[in-house]
């Protein structure tokens, strides 16, 4: 299949480009009215995310309505502990909960690691009905959440400001810690390689939670896992690898070692620094979402910005994280025109 409209793709890989391309994470739902229309005929989050007819069609609706110059399937990182035997709930307002929790290691030994194409078969059929229905019209992002991140949910069962339960259990039991990190880690490259058979065109690391370790933790604890899952794919595929790690400034520079063409910068980042810490590869980010609470001429001022210290080839505009639920899709629709527009 041609993509009609490659930019994102040519600007991961680091060829040249004609302007910059720009997508938002969690662009699919949150903002959109047609979103929440689509959820509310499905009945739940989780619902929507099972129906792949349904979690296709929300996939599309920034594509059409935003005019993004890539697709994100509609998914949520916490699949994957669901396909490991630990199902969650989403609580409208409050967040993801797991009844079950995995502390030690007889609750270790009761999880397994995911079989991709059996346990998570409906997000890849949602990726499939994507591509069809994109008809190459932008390339389609899968994503998966870093082994760090989930094990923060896996261990404390909810979102938490701190995670000082998952963190607690990095010092006190560092051996569980590590055989549950490793399960997750061969779960995740598993279900990205089914992802990237499936249709995606590239593949996305959410560390979500990276900026509440120390760098040392970091190094033990989230990066050679994240690792691991590069170097499986590199091994395997050449298709681009995104890694995200919000908060993890301190570890720039090791980051940009990882066999990923593309690094992910929250807005406490500064541009210029990380072009030096992150030589030769593609650099996405990283407008602070509250920009987008502004009135239109801050916004464009901001991004303007952010266009000419970044510059325009070897870069993907976005924002540093998520985009908030009550944004304006109108000035989200015209962060994303200010940046067609842009000429350097
Ligand atoms: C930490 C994390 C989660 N999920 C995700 C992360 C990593 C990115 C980040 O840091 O924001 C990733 C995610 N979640 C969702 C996507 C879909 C694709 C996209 O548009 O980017 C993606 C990429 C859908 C979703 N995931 C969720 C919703 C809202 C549920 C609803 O519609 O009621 C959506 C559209 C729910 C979710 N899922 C999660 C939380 C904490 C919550 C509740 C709060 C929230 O809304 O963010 C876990």
């Amino acid at each position: 299949m041609i993509l009609q409209n490659d930019l994102f793709l040519r600007a991961a890989r680091g060829e040249n480009v004609e302007r910059v391309p720009i997508w938002l994470m969690r662009q699919a739902g949150r903002i959109l009215p047609e979103y929440r229309a689509v959820r509310e005929k499905a009945g739940s989050f989780i619902k929507l995310a099972t129906t792949p007819e349904l979690a296709a069609e929300v996939t599309i609706q920034p594509v059409d309505i935003l005019g993004v110059d890539a697709a994100i399937i509609f998914s949520d990182i916490l699949v994957v502990p669901e396909a490991m035997g630990l199902p969650y709930e989403m609580a409208e307002q409050r967040g993801p909960v797991f009844p079950q929790i995995v502390r030690n290691q007889t609750e270790l030994d009761r999880i397994k690691i995911a079989d991709a194409e059996s346990d998570l078969a409906y997000v890849l059929d949602a990726i499939k009905i994507v591509k069809k229905e994109l008809n190459g019209r932008v390339p389609l992002i899968g994503f998966a959440g870093a082994p760090f991140t989930i094990f923060c949910y896996m261990t404390e069962g909810k979102g938490s400001k701190t995670f000082s339960v998952a963190k607690k259990l990095l010092y006190a039991d560092p051996a569980f810690s590590h055989a549950l990190l490793q399960k997750i880690t061969d779960s995740t490259i598993d279900y990205l390689k089914a992802q990237i058979r499936a249709g995606a065109d590239l593949v996305q690391i959410f560390d979500s939670w990276a900026g509440i370790l120390s760098p040392d933790q970091y190094r033990t604890f989230s990066l050679p896992y994240i690792k691991q899952i590069c170097d499986a794919l590199a091994e395997t595929t050449s298709v681009p690898v995104t890694v995200f790690a919000k908060g993890a400034f301190f570890a720039r520079q090791e980051i940009g070692q990882l066999s990923c063409s593309v690094v992910g910068l929250d807005w406490n980042m500064d541009a210029a620094e990380s072009r030096q810490l992150i030589p030769g590869k593609t650099l996405q980010g990283n407008l602070d979402p509250c920009v987008l609470y502004a009135d239109y001429g801050q916004i464009k001022t901001e991004v303007t910005k952010m266009l000419q210290t970044f510059g325009t080839q070897r870069y993907i505009a976005n924002l540093g994280h998520g985009v908030y639920p009550d944004t304006d899709p109108q000035k989200v629709k015209y962060f994303i025109e200010t940046v067609k527009e842009f000429t350097a």
